[in-house]
């Protein structure tokens, strides 16, 4: 079981700034893998340096973090939650399942590193397992919904 009232009292702080929080994990993921850029196709052919400052690049971390936001407070009765994404994910965008591992990996790593005082060891710990059983979880979807890379 994960402590999701731990990671929803983080979210709370992530809320301050959504669109800049979901921005800097974007950017923090495009930064740390490369090969994740080119499944956007509004962002593929931009170099990194310049989308620092491109507007869709906050506006699409805002719906990042909207989705995401809805699935944490579920507090675990996500179910649903997940699967318009996974459906759109596998369809149309075809993003290939390990790339949820390395999008949430970024997510705890950006937010240890912003908020300190709210990601406690007990809070990294509810991330990492809450994390792993949604990227498990699509996992599944994925492989109902029969993706083929
Ligand atoms: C925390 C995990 C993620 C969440 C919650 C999420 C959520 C969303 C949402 C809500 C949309 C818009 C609606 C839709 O098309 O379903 C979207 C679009 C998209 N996502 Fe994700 N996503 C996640 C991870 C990823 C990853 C890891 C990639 C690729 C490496 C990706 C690639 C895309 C693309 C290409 C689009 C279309 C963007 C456009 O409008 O041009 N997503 N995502």
């Amino acid at each position: 079981m994960c402590d999701w009232d731990l990671i929803n009292k983080v979210w709370a702080k992530v809320e301050e700034d959504l669109a800049g929080n979901g921005q800097t994990v974007l950017l923090r993921l495009f930064e740390e893998h490369p090969e994740t850029k080119a499944h956007f196709p509004k962002f593929k052919d931009i170099p990194l340096g310049q989308l620092t400052s491109n507007a869709d690049v906050k506006t699409h971390g805002n719906t990042v973090f909207k989705a995401l936001g809805d699935v944490v407070k579920q507090k675990g009765k996500h179910a649903s939650n997940l699967q318009a994404p996974a459906t759109t994910h596998i369809n149309k965008h075809k993003i290939p399942p390990q790339n949820f591992t390395l999008i949430t990996n970024v997510v705890l790593k950006v937010f240890a590193e912003k908020f300190p005082g709210e990601m406690t060891a007990p809070a990294q710990e509810a991330f990492s397992k809450a994390f792993k059983a949604i990227c498990s979880e699509l996992e599944d979807l994925y492989k109902k919904g029969g993706f083929q890379s």
